[in-house]
This record gives structure tokens, sequence and C-alpha cells, in this order.
């Protein structure tokens, strides 16, 4: 059963259309993600299979079951976004913000339970963020406040997680480390990623399948080889780039136009 079945979806926001017949397949365990360029409905798209956007619930169905029947507190356990900016409360701890995550598994006025301050550790440790457990997010640089994001959505426990750009404000030591993380997750742990990325090459070493999405609709879909292609992508972003084979997907280099 594929992880995420999205039929048809048509968004409109304030009456405007902002996707339109959408449709889109993760199967189980795959990593899938959606590039496009600025305002192509990349983060529309992850806010309605993550049950964000009331639009449409019946067009996007979770391991079979329609997003729109699922309650929030079961929905939080299926699925973990990492907004590109969330909202964080004021002065709240990375701490506190990491257990967050937990929410799903605490009973209404319990409290969190050594498991899950287990859980929340680990996650931490593994994000190489033990030594901001006690620091205000607000302290944090962008990208380790980018870690932190992750970790909380990581903490969730969720099987399938749906990644805004997650690395767009990470150094390349960071962006390696945590996608490295976040494929090993899915090859022990099962996971499922949905994810949009600015960054073409990454994107195309990470992700078993693409989409390519512009203004609202699919344009393309297939292996990287098969959408990071020059004709496309000059096509769609209106951009001149070089293509080169890489070991893991294809090289996607900017040029600079020729003058005469
Ligand atoms: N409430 C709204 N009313 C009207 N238009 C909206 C609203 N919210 C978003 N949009 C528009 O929807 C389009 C898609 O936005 P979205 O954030 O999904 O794009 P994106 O592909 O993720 O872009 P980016 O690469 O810049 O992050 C944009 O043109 C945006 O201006």
């Amino acid at each position: 059963m594929p992880a995420v079945e999205v039929r048809d979806l048509q968004v409109r926001l304030d009456g405007v259309p902002i996707l339109t017949g959408i449709d889109l397949t993760v199967r189980s365990g795959e990593w899938v993600t959606v590039i496009g360029p600025n305002g192509a409905g990349k983060s529309t798209l992850l806010r309605a299979v993550g049950g964000l956007l009331p639009a449409a619930p019946d067009a996007v169905r979770l391991f079979g079951t329609p997003l729109g029947t699922l309650r929030r507190r079961d929905r939080a356990r299926v699925v973990a976004t990492v907004a590109q900016s969330p909202v964080v409360p004021p002065g709240m701890t990375v701490l506190d913000y990491v257990l967050l995550g937990r929410n799903p598994y605490i009973p209404p006025l319990g409290r969190e339970s050594a498991a899950d301050l287990a859980v929340v550790q680990e996650v931490l440790d593994r994000l190489d963020l033990a030594g901001f457990r006690g620091r205000e997010l607000s302290t944090l640089s962008g990208g380790e406040r980018q870690r932190v994001f992750l970790a909380r959505a990581l903490a969730q426990g969720a099987t399938l997680l749906l990644l805004d750009e997650p690395t767009s404000a990470l150094d390349i030591g960071h962006q390696q480390e945590v996608l490295e993380l976040v494929d090993q997750l899915r090859r022990t742990e099962g996971l499922t990623v949905l994810a949009t990325m600015h960054d073409l090459s990454i994107a195309g070493e990470y992700a078993d399948r693409m989409v390519l999405l512009a203004e609202g609709r699919v344009a393309a879909t297939g292996t990287p080889h098969e959408v990071l292609t020059e004709d496309l992508l000059s096509h769609h972003y209106r951009a001149h780039v070089k293509v080169i084979p890489g070991p893991h997907g294809p090289f996607v280099l900017p040029t600079r136009p020729h003058h005469p």
C-alpha cells in the first residue's frame, strides 16, 4: 500500500488556484523530492499532504486512509512535517521544543514519560544537538535551529516525513550529516520521505524519484536522470544549466548565458 496517494488534488487559497489536478504516489520506504521554481506550489503540496490545509482532504490518502478521516493526534503519529519557517513559541528551550514532538503520545493533561525523554535525548545526540538542550531557540544560529526543527519531527516517531527545504540554512557538512541521517532512518526504520529542495544536485543524489512542479501542475516525474535534464530545467526555471553525470545522480551546474 502506498504511503502517500494524491489524486486530482486542487488547492485554491483566497480564491487563487495554487495546485491543479495533482496526482502523486509515494511508495512506502521511498524518497521522493519535489522540485520547481519559486511559487510553483511545492510547500503548498507538502502542507496539503500533511493535513495542514483544509483543502480537499479526500484527495489525499496516507497508508490507505483518507486524510480527512484521521484525527489530529492519529495523524501526528503517521506524518511529521518540517516546515520552512515553523512558528516558535517565545522563550522556549531546545529540549522543550523537541519534546513537543512527543505530544501525540502523552495522555491529555499528562506529562512526558521517561521513555519520551529518552527518545528526545537520542534524537538530540544523533543530530549533534545535545549541547544545546537548555538554550533558547531564539539564541541559535539559523542552521542550528533548522536541525532542532528536524529533531522535533524525528522525535514524533512518524513513518512519513515531510521535509520542506530541510537543508537550506545548513553548511555542506551539516547538509550531508542531516540527509545521510534521514536516509539511514529510511533504510533502518522504514521511513518514507517526501521533500522539497532547491539544490537540484543534492536533491538528485538522495531521491529515488523526483516530481517537477511548475505553475501548480506536475510538469515531469521520474528518476533523477529523467527529471534533471537540461531541456526540462531550462524550460521551467528559465535558467542556463549544464547537467553532467555523477555517481549518485546528475549534477546540475548553473552556467552564465553567452553574451555576443
Ligand atoms: N493565501 C494565499 N493567497 C494567494 N496566494 C497564495 C497564498 N498562499 C500562497 N500563495 C501563492 O501560492 C503560490 C505557491 O506557493 P508555495 O509556497 O507553495 O510555492 P513554493 O513552490 O514552495 O515556492 P518557494 O520555492 O518560493 O518556496 C505562490 O505564488 C504564493 O504566492
